[in-house]
């Protein structure tokens, strides 16, 4: 039995290149993360998106001003989508308008097709993401059209946007699995990326939209992705259903990611993949990170208000971890 593991840890190390010394007390030599993380905070657009009761437009306001105050540099605001597909993001216009922008924050807003980012322009966002997927049912029931026309329609719009001096984000949907067609090739997900960096999106971000990935998978994800797209492009964004979120973002800042999305409070879901719960909770990724020594220029205590005051709001716990154990203290 012994031997058995002895020697599966000797093939461990070689696979994952661990080198460790023979000697009774073995150290594991740390894989280089990134020194910095940038954090997309996405709650108030997809966290409260699957809310199923609006929202007050005021609420969502006071809920970004407090984001704004915790060194976040990057929130995504709302979606200028059909708000007869997405009712509780119909308030986009007044919320854009109402929040207070710091300087050195990026407001991004989300936005499907030419209809969108007319609106965007017309409140003055200066950042939109586009949103692609790897699975054509996904997409069916998303933005009602097939990859190939999603393609189409977001290069119109992304060559729009960059026209008039706006920024690109391009997500990428159901990277690790689709909620419709199951598990998905890593050679289709390097393709979809690919399809955005092409269209001159700034960064990639790599959407495990239903949770289902593990570090394994992710892994294989990203060998393929990185083949094509450099991991300063790119970004991940795990949503934490089957618990494995935290795990997902330690094997992507292996890759040299470092950009991850997350969710104050681990707020929301996407309304086109039913089961799927919230983003990895923004307090837990901060916590995760601080304990790493890695820098965010996040202060914690203010995410974890932020957290308190829409979860007080929603009448509902956080799903961050670190604000439950904290609130316990
Ligand atoms: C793409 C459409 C519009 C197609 O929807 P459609 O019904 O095929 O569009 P249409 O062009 O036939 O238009 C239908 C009606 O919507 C209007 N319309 C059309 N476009 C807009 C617009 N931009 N803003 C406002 N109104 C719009 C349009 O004017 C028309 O109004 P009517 O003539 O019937 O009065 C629709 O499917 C849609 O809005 N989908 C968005 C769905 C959505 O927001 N999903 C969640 C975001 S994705 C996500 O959460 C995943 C992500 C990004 O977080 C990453 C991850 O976790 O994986």
């Amino acid at each position: 039995m012994w031997d058995l593991m002895k020697s599966f840890t000797q093939q461990c190390r070689k696979k994952y290149k661990y080198s460790c010394p023979e000697t009774e007390t073995t150290t594991i030599s740390r894989p280089s993360f990134p020194r910095k993380v940038r954090i997309v905070e996405v709650g108030p657009r997809d966290g409260l998106q699957n809310e199923p009761v609006i929202v007050p437009t005021e609420v969502k306001v006071e809920l970004i001003n407090k984001l704004s105050k915790s060194g976040l540099k990057s929130i995504e605001v709302t979606s200028f989508v059909s708000p007869k597909w997405v009712p509780q993001m119909s308030d986009h216009t007044e919320v854009f308008r109402s929040i207070t922008q710091y300087p050195d924050v990026n407001y991004p807003v989300l936005v499907p097709n030419m209809k969108g980012l007319a609106g965007a322009l017309e409140v003055g966002a200066k950042e939109i993401a586009i949103f692609g997927a790897v699975s054509e049912t996904f997409t069916k029931k998303n933005i009602n059209c097939t990859v190939a026309q999603s393609d189409e329609i977001f290069r119109k719009v992304a060559t729009a946007a960059r026209d008039k001096g706006m920024r690109v984000r391009g997500y990428v949907s159901c990277v690790c699995g689709c909620p419709y067609e199951g598990a998905v090739d890593p050679r289709a997900v390097a393709k979809a990326a690919n399809s955005l960096y092409s269209m001159g999106c700034y960064e990639i971000s790599l959407g495990d939209t239903i949770g289902v990935g593990t570090p394994g998978s992710m892994r294989a994800m990203l060998e393929e992705v990185t083949k094509y797209i450099p991991a300063e492009k790119l970004a991940v964004h795990c949503h934490d259903t089957y618990g494995q979120a935290l795990a997902n973002i330690l094997t992507a800042l292996e890759f040299g990611i470092s950009v991850v999305d997350s969710s104050v409070a681990g707020l929301g879901g996407c309304p086109y993949a039913k089961g799927a719960s919230g983003n990895v909770a923004t307090e837990d990724v901060v916590y995760m990170l601080n304990g790493m020594g890695i820098e965010t220029g996040i202060d914690l205590e203010q995410i974890i208000e932020a957290g308190e005051y829409i979860c007080n709001i929603l009448n509902r716990p956080s799903a961050s971890k670190v604000s439950r154990a904290l609130s316990k203290l």
